[in-house]
């Protein structure tokens, strides 16, 4: 086994050999895999179900497969997702990038270095094709997932940048101005986006500051969040989380074991749009960045918390009864009206009131420093996996922006909508069939 490389050790091998450092190998055996990284409980999730993790390593998961990781794949606490501008006018220089991308992403996710010299050996007079500081950092369940915007077939003007225009999924607008939307031009939109989960924070923004530095010269990120503690999972069997409004978020969130519900609401299917069936198996991503007023919020009684949600805050059970996974009985009647009120978020949101559609949640809570007037800026990094948003999506938004109280609370910072496409096969880049 290699011992954890230090700095000392650079003097041990030649430079220029391309020797490739593995993050994963210096761990494995040295007794450091889960040291530091407060895994535990990620790891028991990550267990419960089937996953995609490979081989032997339930750190490790595949890039390649049905489905792009980091939709259905166990969440994991923390998030680093980018947004891109495409800067190159080159065709070719994108397809050349996602190649780069796809290399570096089977990479990552195996816990090794961005590129194949790494961070610390290789020509002194040429920068490292790794920036380093995920030395001796085990994978962390890495997952990358891609995503194309809408600029990436037609620009504002609608000139075709790159020949795709004809493949321009019809659902891939962007996202309308929602009532109350407050959103800040740069943190939203973009023609690509990449969405880095790790149980590792400092894995998750390795990830996307190398594939940054990969696409120097062909893309420009436009903005970027980081995320901490999950607001949802895909798995059954563990602790709902929280978020910030101290509530249990992510209860009736899709899991990765139903199928038929997936097929029916996450993934694109053969006969969606005939001018994009390189999406079929993936998905759209709905993104928004949703400031929360906590300060006020954690003024508001118990009492009006759980009516502005619909749920206990203690068990996160329907108010009209039962425990946490109950359904909600919204015929219930109290002394002054239904027991779910009808401005209430689970009332507005629920599939009942939506045409009977679901969504995948895989949001983060964050908190961006403070503000002038001395408050958080916190809130919840929303991120939501949909077959078709404007039978999903868009509606339920409405519905949300013009009847929910718990709206007051609430500033919509950023938005965005990108298409993800199905998983990548052994041997061919992100996104191929789009440009094949
Ligand atoms: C447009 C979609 C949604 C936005 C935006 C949204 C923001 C948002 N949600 C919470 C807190 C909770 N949401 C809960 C459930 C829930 N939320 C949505 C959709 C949006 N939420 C759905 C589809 C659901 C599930 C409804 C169901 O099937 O019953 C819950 C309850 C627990 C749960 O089921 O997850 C909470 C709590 C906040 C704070 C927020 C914006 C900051
Ligand atoms: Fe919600």
């Amino acid at each position: 086994m290699r011992a954890r490389r230090t700095p000392d050790d650079e003097t041990d091998e030649p430079r220029s050999t391309g020797l490739r450092p593995s993050r994963r190998a210096a761990l494995v055996g040295g007794g450091g895999l889960l040291a530091g990284v407060g895994l535990a409980g990620g790891f028991a999730a990550g267990r419960a179900v089937a996953d995609d993790s490979t081989g032997d390593d339930p750190t490790v998961f595949d890039l390649h497969g049905t489905h792009q990781p980091g939709i259905v794949t166990p969440v994991q606490d923390r998030l680093h997702f980018a947004a891109f501008d495409v800067t190159t006018e080159s065709r070719d220089e994108l397809v050349e990038m996602l190649r780069e991308w796809t290399k570096a992403a089977d990479r990552l996710m195996h816990g090794d270095s961005a590129g194949p010299i790494g961070p610390t050996s290789g020509d002194y007079r040429t920068p490292p094709d790794d920036t380093g500081e995920a030395i001796g950092l085990p994978p962390s369940r890495l997952t990358l997932t891609f995503g194309f915007g809408p600029g990436l077939f037609t620009d504002a003007d609608g000139v075709d940048r790159f020949g795709l225009a004809d493949r321009r999924p019809a659902l891939l607008e962007p996202l309308p101005h929602f009532p109350e939307d407050a959103l800040d031009p740069e943190r939203s939109n973009g023609d690509l986006c990449i969405q880095a989960c790790a149980d590792d924070p400092q894995v998750a923004v390795h990830a996307i500051r190398n594939l940054a530095r990969i696409g120097f010269g062909t893309v420009r990120m436009r903005w970027s969040q980081l995320g901490f503690g999950k607001t949802s999972s895909t798995t059954t069997g563990e602790e709902t989380p929280r978020n910030l409004f101290g509530f249990k978020d992510g209860t009736m969130n899709i899991t990765a074991d139903e199928d038929a519900e997936l097929d029916e609401h996450v993934w694109v299917g053969p006969d969606d749009d005939p001018d994009a069936g390189w999406l079929v198996g993936g998905s759209y991503l709905a993104v928004r960045r949703i400031n929360m007023r906590i300060e006020t919020w954690d003024r508001q009684p118990l009492g009006a918390q759980e009516e502005f949600i619909g749920r206990t805050k203690g068990g996160g059970a329907p108010l009209s009864g039962g425990t946490e996974h109950s359904q909600p009985d919204f015929d219930m009647k109290g002394s002054t009206g239904p027991v779910m009120p009808e401005d209430s978020h689970v009332r507005l949101v629920h599939p009942s009131h939506n045409g009977g559609s679901r969504i995948l949640r895989r949001g983060y809570n964050f908190v961006d420093g403070s503000t002038a007037l001395g408050d958080l800026d916190a809130g919840l990094f929303f991120l939501a996996y949909v077959r078709d948003p404007d039978r999903q999506f868009i509606p339920m938004q409405n519905a949300m922006a013009k009847n929910d109280a718990m709206m007051e609370y609430l500033k919509f910072t950023g938005s965005a909508l990108f298409a993800v496409p199905p998983g990548t096969r052994k041997g061919e880049y992100i996104g191929q069939a789009l440009f094949t």
